[in-house]
């Protein structure tokens, strides 16, 4: 049986630049990754994911410059947990970026993505990001979160997710 866990993933753009965070606990640690966590109980997607941008890099967003970009489903086979993440980028924000207890932030040039030191899957999506293409994922991984199935397709609208 399977357990859906919603949870959100922003990506902060900056001209050619984007920030990720090295994640220092947890799920993906020793990763490079966008800022975001699971949806709590009565929240809606861009509130929660508004709030791990804060929480997680001290940046604070506007719902309303939050822009859908893909919706990804990560499913842990041995667990039989699916995350929903819902990918986000906003290139209009305020405050200033702050080490977090969970995430050590970082800005890239988006020609120098450390590829090597985050999830697998991040390799096939992020340039359709970068084209600002809407995607949609389905993601398989092992016990040892090694991916071995992965279906990825570009959408005309967030209708299709
Ligand atoms: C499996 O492949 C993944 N790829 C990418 N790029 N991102 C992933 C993958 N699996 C999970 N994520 C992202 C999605 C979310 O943004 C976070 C989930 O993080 P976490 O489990 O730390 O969520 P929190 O609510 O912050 O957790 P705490 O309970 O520790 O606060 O990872």
């Amino acid at each position: 049986m399977h357990r859906y866990v919603q949870c959100t993933l922003v990506q902060i753009f900056n001209d050619q630049k984007i920030l990720l965070g090295m994640k220092k606990r947890g799920l993906g640690v020793g990763m490079w990754n966008g800022f975001g966590g699971k949806v709590e109980a009565g929240e809606d997607l861009k509130t929660a994911a508004a709030r791990e941008l804060k929480e997680e890099s001290g940046l604070e967003v506007l719902t309303s410059n939050l822009m859908e970009v893909g919706l990804l489903l990560f499913e842990f086979v041995n667990s039989g947990v699916v995350l929903e993440a819902n990918v986000f980028r906003a290139v209009e924000y305020k405050g200033v970026v702050t080490e977090s207890e969970e995430m050590r932030p970082c800005w890239f040039d988006i020609k120098d993505i450390p590829y090597k030191d985050m999830w697998v899957d991040d390799v096939d999506w992020f340039p359709l990001m970068f084209k600002q293409k809407l995607f949609y994922g389905f993601m398989k991984f092992t016990e040892k979160n090694e991916m071995f199935s992965q279906e990825l397709k570009v959408l005309e609208n967030v209708e299709e997710f």
